[in-house]
């Protein structure tokens, strides 16, 4: 039986850092954000429908969605966030799963589902055991400014669509606390998987 690990956390707080250590350890990680991508690509079901409900003016000339303007429609308008995710979200579950089952039917142990709104959606079903990567607010806005060149009122606007960190903690198995550099977050993950005996 393969080991089905839900990585999460909030925007900014370090998920892809804390993937890239268990990438190199060899484990296989199935990334929500890049299913987000590939299901929205020109001709998918989901593209389809996105016009439908945006229109076309979230194109860019190539006729590819322009992820910005729809970022900026969607982190201030929860409506629309909701109309975006219930197209989005369905697709970015069965691609996610069916990767997961190649994984598992390659002989894979352990499988790291990278999944930002795994707890907002509900999602533990889909895992057997979370991980958390938390950071405190003003890191994370911070850390997230900084990567994204957002002003702050972009970082707060992406931060506020999410459950509080804070609140995702007491709902994870294991959390991994980023406040700290990178070496530190990378003893704290090598301590999890020691402890749950994980293996790629
Ligand atoms: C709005 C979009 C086009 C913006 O694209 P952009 O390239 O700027 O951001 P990217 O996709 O890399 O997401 C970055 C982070 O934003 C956060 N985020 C993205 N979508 C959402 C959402 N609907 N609600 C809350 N947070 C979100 C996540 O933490 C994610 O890791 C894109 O995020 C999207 O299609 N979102 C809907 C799908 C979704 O919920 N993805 C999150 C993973 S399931
Ligand atoms: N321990 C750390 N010390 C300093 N900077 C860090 C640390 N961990 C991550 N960062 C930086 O913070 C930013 C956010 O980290 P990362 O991209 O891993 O977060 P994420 O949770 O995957 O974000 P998103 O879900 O928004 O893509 C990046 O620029 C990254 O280089």
């Amino acid at each position: 039986m393969a080991n089905i690990i839900g990585l999460t956390g909030g925007i900014a707080s370090g998920k892809s850092t804390v993937s890239s250590m268990l990438k190199s350890k060899g484990f296989t990680i199935i990334d929500a954000d890049i299913a987000a991508r590939k299901v929205v690509e020109k001709g998918e079901q989901a593209y389809t429908k996105i016009i439908e409900a945006f229109g076309r003016t979230i194109l860019h000339e190539n006729g590819s969605i322009d992820r910005k303007k729809l970022g900026e429609i969607v982190f201030n308008d929860e409506k629309k966030r909701q109309l975006l995710n219930g197209i989005i979200h369905p697709e970015i579950r069965a691609c996610m799963l069916r990767e997961k089952e190649d994984a598992v039917k390659k002989g894979k142990q352990t499988v790291i589902l990278d999944i930002p709104l795994l707890f907002e959606n509900k999602l533990e079903w889909m895992v057997d055991r979370t991980i958390l990567v938390y950071v405190d607010d003003h890191i994370q806005l911070e850390r997230l400014m900084l990567r994204n060149h957002f002003s702050e009122q972009e970082a707060k606007s992406r931060i506020q669509a999410q459950m509080p960190l804070i609140k995702k903690r007491a709902l994870a198995d294991k959390v991994i606390n980023n406040n700290g550099s990178m070496t530190n977050t990378l003893k704290q993950l090598e301590q999890i998987i020691h402890e749950w005996n994980l293996k790629p």
